[in-house]
């Protein structure tokens, strides 16, 4: 088919099949009229407007959306870490009230404890739950294996590449073995490289674990590759704009990037986030602001 006529929402029976499969399986997640508001000096600021959308077990969701839009105030409510002003958000039936295990986290910044030994890191919050020392590090070197961390067990974090940080902290938050995975743009502090391995070997682990995630990311085309759904918020107030069906078949890698599946859903994406400039933000972009030169050079460079 051709790249350019290809329909996002066109999928192919194999990738139909999944999403019929997919929808049967038990909900996990489920938020239901989402509302957060922040109350300021300034004034108050709608973060969230009535935002719905159910996650299925072992889904791969990401959300994305512009600056501004609430994905880190979506995710940080479906931690427990902020309240929220109206509406309901479910794990497994039950409301959220605030953080537990049935929840892992992995951030951008890197969160591991400097002065613990990777898999003293891994053993903490087992270690915190009342675990035995000796079954504490058992299940921690097992997670440290799926994740291929085993030969530095016994390295400090400083000592690590950022990708092998956020290996450990993704084995961290598995090792509780929660219902969910919330990843705040985990890779957004990765050279382009290691983010494209990393988002290899997070497929590679999902495969083999009976998790859902919830992935926020700014990368489009790190949304397609990982995705089963897209969740797309708009600013201003934030809404959902769209859940996606990503039409690309699994398993996934970057060969798919140029696929005509790949190229429609990254350009409906693309319409959502960055729609055609209006005629009032054109008469902005063309207003160059005064610039004060700190330079005593006087030709110029350009
Ligand atoms: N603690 C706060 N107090 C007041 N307003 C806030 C607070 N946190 C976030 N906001 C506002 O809520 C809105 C959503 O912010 P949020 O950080 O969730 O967006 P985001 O999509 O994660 O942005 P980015 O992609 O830039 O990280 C923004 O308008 C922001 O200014």
């Amino acid at each position: 088919m051709d790249n350019t006529t290809h329909d996002y929402l066109s999928q192919s029976d194999a990738v139909k099949a999944r999403f019929d499969k997919l929808k049967q399986r038990e909900v996990i997640l489920e938020v239901k009229g989402l509302n957060k508001v922040y109350k300021s000096a300034q004034g108050e600021t709608t973060a969230l407007s009535n935002v719905s959308f159910k996650t299925h077990r072992r889904e791969f969701v990401c959300v994305i959306g512009p600056s501004g839009c609430g994905k880190s105030t979506l995710i940080r409510i479906l931690a427990g870490l902020e309240s929220y002003s109206g509406g309901q958000v479910l794990l497994d039936g039950k409301p959220v009230t605030g953080p537990g295990r049935d929840r892992g986290m992995v951030f951008q910044g890197y969160t591991l404890f400097p002065w613990l030994t990777v898999r003293k890191n891994v053993m903490f919050g087992l270690e915190m739950n009342g675990m035995s020392s000796e079954e504490a590090r058992r299940e921690a070197d097992l997670w440290l294996e799926l994740v291929g961390l085993e030969r530095f067990a016994s390295a400090y974090p400083h000592q690590l590449s950022g990708g092998m940080k956020q290996r450990v902290a993704i084995a961290r938050a598995l090792v509780n073995q929660p219902r969910i995975l919330l990843m705040d743009e985990p890779f957004g502090a990765l050279d382009a490289q290691t983010r494209c391995k990393m988002q290899a070997h997070l497929l590679d682990i999902w495969r083999n674990v009976d998790v859902t995630i919830l992935f926020i990311t700014h990368d489009l085309d790190e949304a397609i590759l990982l995705a089963d759904r897209i969740l797309v918020l708009k600013a201003n107030p934030g809404e959902v704009q769209e859940l996606i069906e990503v039409p690309v078949p699994r398993p996934r890698s970057v060969d798919q990037l140029f696929t005509p599946e790949f190229i429609a859903t990254k350009a409906r994406l693309e319409a959502l986030i960055h729609p055609p400039a209006s005629i009032a933000s054109d008469e902005v972009e063309t207003v160059k602001p005064h610039m004060i030169r700190f330079t005593n050079v006087a030709d110029n460079v350009e």
